[in-house]
């Protein structure tokens, strides 16, 4: 993925803000479906509409199977170009803010059609077994570690690193090189 340039200090505080807004309202969600109850039921899960927008954000950003092989059957020709004159970018599926983890992209209606444009579990007759299972695993993940810890944050001193920047490394899947470090609070 292409460096984005930004300026350290505004870019650290505007990241902070989106993602303590982000925290919030899941937070907020979680606590109006589960009530008083802890562990989270399947149907419960569903009625979470804003964790699927945070789940589908986090695949769509850091798609765990990033690449994929596929050999055209036939003769293919790619459009050499996008736009009515053939010079704008081809690929232009998220906009300026592409770059930004926005959950609210998926609730607005604005990739409604965006049909193949995301398939981090693939599609077609080899599209991933384990999609609803793993949907559902990460959300219980999700919603019992809110639940648990009261807290959750960047450390201070940590950099809140632009998507993009950060170190990956790819074995059978993507993950991050260097873990995620995050400050919790119990409680
Ligand atoms: C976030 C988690 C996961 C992602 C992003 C993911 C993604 C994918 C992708 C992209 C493929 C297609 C690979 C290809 O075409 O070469 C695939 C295939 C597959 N996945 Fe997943 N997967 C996930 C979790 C799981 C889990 C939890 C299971 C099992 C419980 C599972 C079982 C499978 C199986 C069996 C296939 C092969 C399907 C076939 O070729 O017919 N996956 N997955």
């Amino acid at each position: 993925m292409p460096k984005m340039g930004f300026r350290a200090g505004s870019a650290r505080s505007l990241g902070m803000l989106r993602h303590t807004h982000v925290m919030e309202r899941l937070r907020g969600e979680i606590a109006s479906v589960m009530g008083g109850g802890s562990i989270p039921s399947r149907e419960q899960i569903r009625r979470m509409p804003y964790l699927a927008c945070v789940i589908k954000e986090s695949l769509r950003l850091y798609p765990p199977v990033p690449l994929n092989n596929r050999e055209a059957v036939r003769t293919t020709i790619l459009p050499t170009g996008g736009g009515p004159d053939g010079d704008k970018p081809m690929l232009n599926i998220y906009g300026h803010d592409a770059y930004e983890f926005r959950p609210e992209r998926w609730e607005s209606g604005e990739l409604a059609n965006i049909g193949w444009g995301f398939f981090p579990f693939s599609g077609g007759p080899r599209q991933c077994l384990g999609e609803d299972f793993a949907q559902m695993e990460v959300s219980y993940t999700i919603v019992r570690m809110l639940q648990t810890f009261s807290h959750i944050s960047l450390p201070i001193g940590e950099p809140n690193e632009p998507v993009g920047s950060e170190k990956q490394q790819l074995t059978l899947v993507l993950l991050s090189a260097e873990g995620c470090k995050v400050e919790i609070l119990k409680g």
